[in-house]
């Protein structure tokens, strides 16, 4: 699914009146239909709702005055507040002229703001795409008055006074939506930690835009379905054999964190891999052999932390990272896979740290690696703070770009950036996933699917990633949020690569 500009849908809006030879006006009425009807269908208005529907002078304005007609029509008691403006767009205009004789239209008064109780539900139809700049005045005012009513806000299209796909000054006025109802496509607005507080649950309704001109639309940033994944992940052929799906190494764990090892390494069994052996430093030899039969284990000499990388010629992917420590001789076993490395690497955790903490190694990285950092790992590996997710992102691409990685960013909508300069924003996963192991989990499966050959790196990325937080979304179920361990996502593992098999 690709993520669009404003700008960009706003092109979509033009070419898909043009191909289905429809005016603005039936566009639009289509987009606000849509929206009366997910508001039937999910929020159950009752009728003594408390409904006021707030609308800008723009389009977005106009998708708010039909909504308010619609819902009037239906015989709910709303409320329309016009944001005084010095001119409209045309297709406002044209609604206006449209309202029912019955139903009550009253401009915003900045002094005597609309009465809102608490109860209330509010329709935002003040700004969507159209934002130009932060908003001040009378729309701030009136913004700021609705997030203080503690009133129940959707948004139409966009929380108003937040752009859909660039940073703004923090404090600026922008709606705290409960829902932001969308049309289509997402906006990179809508995946970006900084603006959960605006968005709040965003839903995308169908709008019929015309799928040509969505299928040229150039973009280098793009939401993964669950659809765009299923059949992607190769059944298995009847005459399977271990070498089929690669051997893979393991380099992992220290004194203390043992455990880190054991999840990564039951991970990558669960994510399919043919054979796997675990090194672990020789604290860590019988906890490994017992808690997970099924790997073979290489005990470094060293009792605590890894000193000694051993021959790579069997493996066809190498992971390194959970739980490994920053010891200086763990740092030099990094330093050899890098250097003699010939197969794809899964790079995770403290040896993402080593990276961070000795920036030579970072040029030795492999071309083609994968790593795995959530966002202190990232800015410890790029040596700076993001001034905002945005500036994040752009981090994000220019890393994976000038090392030649692939690279994601864990995270709500988890992100991962590829060398050709492309982000894909995973659609899996819940809050429940932030607990300890869970990276360790992602990196054991991502380890798995790198081992099998008949993966591309891109697509063995996205798998996982899109594995890792369906199979936590599998689990939630029987655990709940608190309640999600890592090794409850391991559990579920089967399931959602299963998933991904069939078409
Ligand atoms: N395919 C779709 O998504 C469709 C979306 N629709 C709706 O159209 C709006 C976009 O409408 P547009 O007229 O371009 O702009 P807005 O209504 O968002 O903005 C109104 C208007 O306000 C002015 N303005 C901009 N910034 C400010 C500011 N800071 N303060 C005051 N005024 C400001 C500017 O002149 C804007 O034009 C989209 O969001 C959807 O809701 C279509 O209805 C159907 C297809
Ligand atoms: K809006």
């Amino acid at each position: 699914m690709k993520l669009l500009s404003a700008a960009q849908t706003h092109a979509l809006d033009q070419a898909t009146i043009k191909a289905q030879n429809i005016s603005s006006i039936d566009l639009m009425e289509r987009a606000a239909n849509a929206v009366t009807d997910w508001l039937f269908k999910e929020l159950l208005l009752d009728y003594d709702t408390e409904i006021h529907v707030c609308c800008g002078p723009g389009n977005n304005g106009g998708d708010g005055l039909v909504v308010a007609r619609n819902l009037h029509r239906a015989g709910y008691p709303v409320r329309l507040w016009l944001l005084p403006a010095a001119r409209h767009s045309a297709d406002f205009t044209h609604q206006q002229h449209q309202l029912p004789a019955g139903l009550a239209v009253q401009e915003v008064n900045p002094d005597k703001l609309p009465d809102i109780a608490a109860t209330a539900m509010v329709v935002d139809a003040l700004f969507g795409t159209g934002l130009s700049r932060p908003l001040e005045g009378d729309a701030a005012t009136l913004v700021r008055h609705l997030n203080a009513s503690g009133a129940t806000v959707v948004a139409v299209d966009m929380p108003s006074g937040l752009f859909a796909d660039a940073p703004q000054p923090a404090g600026c006025a922008v709606v705290q939506a409960r829902y932001t109802l969308s049309f289509e496509l997402p906006k990179l607005a809508f995946l970006l930690p900084q603006n959960a507080g605006f968005v709040g649950d965003w839903r995308l309704l169908p709008l019929g835009l015309d799928a040509q001109a969505i299928r040229e639309a150039k973009t280098n940033l793009f939401f993964v379905t669950a659809d765009e994944m299923r059949g992607r992940f190769p059944e298995r052929p009847k005459f399977s054999h271990k070498g089929t799906f690669g051997h893979a190494l393991l380099l992992a764990g220290s004194q203390g964190k043992i455990g880190a090892a054991v999840l990564a390494t039951q991970a990558c069994l669960r994510g399919g891999v043919g054979l796997l052996t675990t090194r672990v430093p020789a604290v860590g030899y019988d906890i490994l052999q017992i808690s997970a039969p099924e790997a073979m284990c290489l005990a470094d000499p060293a009792a605590d932390f890894l000193t000694e990388l051993p021959d790579l010629a069997p493996y066809a992917a190498v992971g390194i990272g959970p739980g490994l420590g920053q010891q200086d001789g763990t740092r030099e076993v990094l330093r050899q896979l890098l250097t003699t490395a010939e197969v794809p690497l899964v790079i995770d955790a403290d040896a993402l740290n080593l990276l961070g903490a000795n920036p030579e190694l970072q040029s030795l990285l492999p071309p083609g690696s994968l790593l795995t950092p959530h966002p202190k790992e990232f800015e410890r590996l790029v040596g700076e703070p993001a001034r905002d997710d945005y500036h994040r992102l752009e981090q994000l691409r220019s890393f994976a770009n000038h090392t030649g990685c692939y690279c994601v960013l864990k995270g709500a909508y988890t992100a991962l950036a590829t060398p050709a300069g492309h982000i894909f924003f995973n659609s899996t996963g819940n809050p429940g996933m932030a607990t300890g192991g869970s990276g360790d989990v992602l990196t054991g499966l991502l380890l798995a699917l790198h081992a099998d050959q008949r993966l591309s790196p891109l697509d063995a990325a996205l798998l996982g990633l899109h594995a890792h937080g369906r199979a936590a979304d599998l689990a939630l179920p029987h655990t709940g949020h608190a309640g999600l361990l890592a090794s409850d996502i391991i559990r579920f593992i089967g399931p959602a690569l299963s998933e991904l098999e069939i078409l």
